[in-house]
């Protein structure tokens, strides 16, 4: 076991780590490696950490490490995604965080303490099904492509998911095995009998079962912590290459699929893959025995968004059935509004990769508006919106702001608008309705100035002036009343951020007193309050919420191709 000396000698700068990590297939067998062997050099680096290196540690084992990944928005294609069409979507600063933490080996333990749901469950090591996941033809390795769940592997888990919350009622069971099934198939793919006995505890500030890709954040944490606990990770590192990113990025985000299926039997894999990367993609998967066609959007813009909770809840994957239903029942039908779907993907993802895009020109965002409006029409004729969000879609467009349409699976969950940039004229009517289809109602918004431009109800011109600014906020102040008198929910996001981040040890200056940062342990973890005290004790970015700057705090890596380091 590393002690605390052993750390404090641990050479984590060693240039090792750039040829091990260029290892992909066959010369690890992940069998018998708990991280508290792990080699300097496979851990995760710390090139700004150097305090907490020097720190003592409470508690003689490894310290505690934390991994975080985002929520994600699909902006077009959801539904046809499934269906081998094109999907772009994008990550939110929404963030799920997992604390692993390690207890002594007399433990022989394994706990998971997810309070967002409030699931807490301990299964012994040695009780779990080791012979059947290490047999011949069903050991997989973390360099393994899995494209779907083994039922053998399913069937020998089950008895260890059956007796997870055996008393609570079927609606709450499912969501708590739903999780154990997740944690125990990668854990059992991923681990071995010798693996460090540990807590992993979970905390998300995405809403569950909104559209906002939250089981794919679990199942991204997950993936991640297991594969840090392995050692078949290197880095986060400054020096990194940036192939060698993706690869690690890739592996992350492969397992989080299998995790995935755990979750919702048929997805597509896009959730996942934005949560693993980050930014935002193109994601299409035609062939599900292939690794998907994933194109990064560099220059995704950062669209002014509107992210609407209709505190619907739903299952991703009884809207995914609906769909499979409709396209059984009305096949060339079901197929002409899929391939329409992702026609709408292909017009959006021509438009934001053209040399001349320009995401404040009217113009340019009238044309993803236009598109989102179709998606969302579209996405009504497959049978999965809902009347809370066909509510929230109708107090929007007579506010005439923005473009609005559902987000992820639907039947309740989220709907997102892209706003209009800033109005420039003060004293207009409306049609009523930002999507051009005019219903017939009107709006006055009293204020002075140019009538004569009735059509031009919130004006898309580059110049911004604060007569314009000041209604739009009126707009938005009276249209957040209106929507939370009504249940609904408003959201704070930012989109495009980064992907899985590791936070190696869990240790983060949060300017207190703490010698050398503040040690996360599970009990202060836990006691974080909400969204804000998660994100002020763990967060991965600091917010600045007056000035609105949002930077990522010191401790907490990213693998991130684009940059070839983080920053
Ligand atoms: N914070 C969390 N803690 C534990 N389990 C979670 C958490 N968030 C999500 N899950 C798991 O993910 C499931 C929700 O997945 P589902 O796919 O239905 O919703 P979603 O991922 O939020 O939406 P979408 O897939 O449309 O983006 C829950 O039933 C639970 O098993
Ligand atoms: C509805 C769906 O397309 C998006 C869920 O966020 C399902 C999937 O892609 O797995």
């Amino acid at each position: 076991m590393a002690g605390t000396g052993s750390l404090r000698n641990r050479n984590f700068g060693s240039p090792v780590l750039k040829q091990r990590s260029t290892t992909t297939h066959g010369t690890q067998t992940p069998d018998s490696s708990p991280v508290d062997t792990m080699p300097a050099q496979l851990l995760p680096h710390l090139s700004n950490g150097a305090p907490a290196l020097h720190r003592k540690y409470s508690s003689p084992m490894m310290p505690p490490f934390m991994v975080s990944a985002p929520g994600k928005v699909i902006v077009y294609g959801e539904h046809a995604v499934v269906h081998g069409k094109a999907a772009i979507a994008a990550a939110i600063s929404l963030r799920s965080y997992l604390l692993v933490s390690f207890l002594s080996k007399s433990h022989h333990t394994i706990t998971l303490r997810f309070p967002d749901i409030q699931l807490e469950h301990t299964w012994n090591i040695d009780d779990l099904p080791w012979n059947v996941f290490s047999q011949p033809g069903k050991k997989k390795y973390y360099y393994d492509l899995v494209t779907s769940l083994d039922p053998d592997l399913m069937d020998a888990i089950q008895p260890h998911i059956n007796s997870v919350s055996p008393k609570l009622p079927e609606a709450i069971r499912k969501i708590h095995q739903n999780s154990a099934a997740c944690f125990l198939y990668l854990f059992l793919s991923l681990a071995s009998r010798k693996t460090a006995p540990c807590v992993y505890t979970l905390r998300s500030t995405i809403p569950i079962g909104a559209g906002l890709g939250s089981s794919a954040s679990i199942a991204v944490c997950l993936s991640a912590a297991l594969l840090l606990q392995i050692r078949a990770l290197s880095g986060p590192h400054q020096d990194q290459p940036p192939q060698e990113c993706e690869l690690q990025i890739e592996r992350i985000n492969r397992w989080a699929f299998v995790g995935e299926m755990c979750i919702h039997g048929n997805p597509s894999g896009v959730d996942n893959t934005v949560s693993s990367g980050g930014k935002a993609v193109l994601f299409q998967r035609t062939d599900y025995n292939k690794p998907p066609r994933v194109l990064p959007l560099r220059n995704f813009p950062e669209l002014p968004l509107l992210l609407v909770n209709t505190r619907q809840s739903r299952s991703t994957a009884i809207e995914v059935a609906k769909v499979a239903t409709l396209r059984n029942d009305h096949a060339v039908l079901t197929e002409k509004i899929l391939d329409s779907i992702g026609m709408v993907t292909e017009s959006a993802h021509k438009l934001l990769t053209s040399p001349d895009f320009d995401p404040t020109s009217h113009d340019s965002l009238k044309h993803l508006g236009e598109l989102v409006t179709i998606n969302h029409g579209l996405l009504v004729a497959l049978g999965v919106s809902h009347p809370k969000l066909e509510r929230i879609r109708e107090l929007i467009d007579y506010t005439g702001i923005g473009w609005t349409k559902l987000t992820g699976a639907g039947g309740g969950g989220c709907a997102i608008t892209i706003l209009k940039p800033q109005p420039t004229i003060t004293h207009h009517h409306t049609n009523g309705n930002g999507n051009g289809n005019g219903n017939g109602h009107h709006h006055h918004h009293d204020t002075s100035s140019d009538e004569s431009d009735a059509s031009s109800d919130i004006d898309c011109s580059a110049s911004i002036i604060s007569t314009g600014t000041k209604l739009k906020h009126k707009i938005l102040d009276t249209l957040e009343v209106k929507l939370e008198q009504e249940g609904f929910e408003k959201f704070e996001t930012t989109l495009a951020g980064d992907g899985v981040g590791v936070l190696w040890p869990a240790v983060l200056h949060n300017g207190n007193e703490e010698e050398g940062g503040e040690e996360i342990d599970q009990e202060k973890f836990l006691r974080a309050e909400g969204t804000e005290g998660i994100e002020r004790l763990v967060g991965v970015e600091s917010v600045r919420r007056k000035k609105v700057v949002r930077e990522v705090r010191e401790g907490w890596k990213f693998w991130r191709p684009w940059e070839g380091a983080f920053a």
